[in-house]
């Protein structure tokens, strides 16, 4: 079927950005994936979060045309990842790390790749560069360790010069300083303007590397905004110590907020309000403050209060 060009700019060809609507798919009797829509916009990192066989994976393949979708549509750059002419140059993507012949190296590995999309031999020094495996460049692949081979994936997917980058759990075998570069390569690569889609498990490394989540759990959407508004939606706590615990339990009380736990001697923890407000009311009130933090619920235990959230409905 011939797709349409759109002139809604959210599809428009050329705009940078994954649009998935409405997006489904059915494996015989599993619904892997049902009824998903967000967006990936460029200049932002969107991370796609959900425990273990929940879709991502799925939703992955059929943004990438691997699978096809039962319903709705995944468009990269405006329009289906088919319809791209030259898809290596739009979209550079790490689904599964795939062994390298072991005996390769990985410069040889990488000027494979180039050729297969015609990319100039030149860039294989660049991408080798960029994801920090310069020195290992002449090294057979075979001796590389997990994060080596993750990096290499990686430069495999950026031979293109791509505008979106579509990664699958890219962390993983990648020690605490591989997972400190890489994000804040991610980070680099969004703010030059272009899109990122990182699918992981690792919700706190998420937290820090991602502006927009997108969460699903059993292959439905169950949250998509911003980190800020799920911290929001599902709460930090402000901890206040005070000279009169009781009387600023009560002046908070007084003023509707009532989710007061005393945690520690003189220490209220305060929710569902933020620091100003908890300050201006104990200064209202007349209740010396001793000193205030908040404490921000980890983006983990967030999750799972969303996961078992949706369970009770
Ligand atoms: N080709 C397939 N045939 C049948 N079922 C499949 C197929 N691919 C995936 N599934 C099923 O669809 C569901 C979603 O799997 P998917 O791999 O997309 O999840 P995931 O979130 O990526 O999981 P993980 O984090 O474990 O990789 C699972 O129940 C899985 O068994």
């Amino acid at each position: 079927m011939q797709e349409t060009a759109s002139t809604d700019p959210a599809t428009a060809a050329g705009s940078g950005r994954i649009v998935v609507e409405g997006l489904g798919k059915r494996f015989g009797p599993v619904e892997a994936v049902h009824d998903l829509s967000f967006t990936v916009e460029p200049g932002s990192v969107t991370g796609f979060l959900g425990p273990n066989g929940s879709g991502k994976t799925t939703t992955l393949r059929m943004i990438l045309g691997l699978v096809v979708p039962s319903t709705g549509r995944a468009l990269v750059d405006g329009v289906p990842f088919s319809a791209l002419t030259s898809p290596g140059r739009v979209v550079g993507a790490v689904l599964e790390v795939q062994g390298v012949h072991p005996r390769r190296t990985a410069r040889a590995h990488l000027r494979a790749a180039a050729a297969a999309i015609g990319v100039p031999d030149s860039r294989v020094d660049e991408v080798l560069t960029l994801v920090g495996l310069a020195a290992a460049a002449d090294r057979s692949a075979g001796g590389f360790s997990l994060g080596m081979n993750q990096r290499l994936a990686l430069a495999v997917a950026l031979l293109g010069d791509p505008r979106i980058l579509v990664l699958d759990e890219p962390g993983n075998g990648l020690d605490p300083d591989g997972i400190a570069w890489l994000r804040s390569f991610l980070q680099a690569f969004a703010a030059s303007g272009r899109s990122v889609l990182v699918s992981s498990h690792q919700l706190a490394e998420m937290e820090l590397t991602a502006q927009r989540l997108v969460v699903i759990d059993r292959g439905a959407c169950r949250f998509d905004g911003t980190v800020a508004e799920l911290r929001a939606g599902h709460g930090s706590r402000v901890l206040v110590r005070a000279a009169d615990p009781a009387r600023l339990a009560e002046a908070l009380a007084t003023d509707g907020i009532t989710e007061i736990d005393r945690v520690d001697d003189g220490v209220l923890a305060v929710g569902g309000a933020d620091a100003v407000r908890v300050g201006d009311l104990a200064l209202a009130a007349g209740v010396a403050v001793y000193g205030m933090s908040e404490e921000r619920a980890g983006l983990e235990q967030m999750f799972l209060r969303l996961l078992a959230g949706e369970e009770q409905r």
